[in-house]
């Protein structure tokens, strides 16, 4: 069986597959989460392992020891690449574009073969542009949802609500009349709005000849302005498994 994990800055999303089939899997919030997670599904044989990594240097080093120390398996780690599947990296540094951008970049052009718009909602919320011949044009970066509502909790005195409440306020749009509201949905109509530009620079370049690809934990949010977009909230592991495969 096949381990692989997207550890993003908030969660480790992570999935075990038997013959390529996702047989379990789950989102954790820490290492010692994800070792525990692991460990409490019954009959999981770990035999190959794989992951991609946004975190720094120290903390991808010391996750992938707990994987090596718990389950005796080589772990083989995404790596930046000026060049791979098709795709050139547009960066001018081409390590420097994040690496989950890049594999779900990759896995984009692995599924359209077209130009492509990949658009993530995570903590961050990112835009890339790929076009029909492969070539990375670049992207955006923006706050997701998670840092936009917490930036305003942080630096205001009277901003503040509770998860749930949260939740509820995101049911409709109309103009908010209590805080959480205004706030929820406020955020909710700044990643709307980022939509509509990253879909209008799309058209500029390509006109109706693009596929929009959307992933990440608030896509569902966006998804109705969207409707031939596709969501592949595995997108990251599409890619992962292009550049890391395994037998
Ligand atoms: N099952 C889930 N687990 C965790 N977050 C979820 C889930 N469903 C929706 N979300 C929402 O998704 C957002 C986090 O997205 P995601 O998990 O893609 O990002 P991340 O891994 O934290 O960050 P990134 O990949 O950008 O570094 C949060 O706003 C969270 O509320
Ligand atoms: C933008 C995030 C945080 C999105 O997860 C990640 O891709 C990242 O840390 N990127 C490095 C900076 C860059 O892509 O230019
Ligand atoms: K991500």
């Amino acid at each position: 069986m096949i381990l692989e994990m997207d550890c993003g800055n908030s969660f480790i999303k992570w999935r075990a597959l038997d013959a390529g089939v996702a047989v379990s899997g789950g989102v954790v919030d820490s290492d010692a989460g994800l070792i525990a997670a692991i460990l409490a599904v019954p009959a999981l044989c770990i035999t190959h392992c794989r992951l991609v990594s946004v975190r720094s240097d120290d903390e991808t080093s010391s996750l992938v020891a707990s994987i090596v120390t718990t389950f005796g398996v080589d772990v083989q780690c995404a790596q930046p690449a000026k060049a791979a599947a098709g795709v050139s990296n547009g960066y001018e540094e081409y390590a420097r574009l994040g690496l989950d951008r890049w594999l779900a970049v990759v896995g984009a052009f692995e599924l359209s073969r077209s130009a492509c718009l990949v658009l993530d909602f995570g903590t961050a919320v990112t835009a890339d542009f790929v076009a029909a011949d492969g070539q990375h044009l670049g992207g955006f970066i923006c706050p997701g949802m998670p840092l936009m509502r917490d930036q305003l909790r942080t630096h205001t005195r009277r901003i503040r609500y509770d998860d749930l409440s949260a939740e509820q306020a995101l049911l409709q749009r109309t103009p908010g009349r209590t805080t959480v509201e205004a706030v929820e949905r406020g955020c909710l109509l700044m990643m709307r709005g980022f939509v509509l530009t990253q879909l209008e620079l799309a058209r500029e370049y390509w006109g109706q000849d693009f596929e929009v690809f959307l992933t990440g934990g608030d896509a569902g949010q966006v998804k109705d302005m969207l409707p031939d977009a596709r969501l592949v909230q595995d997108l990251v592991f599409v890619g992962l498994a292009v550049l890391c495969p395994l037998p």
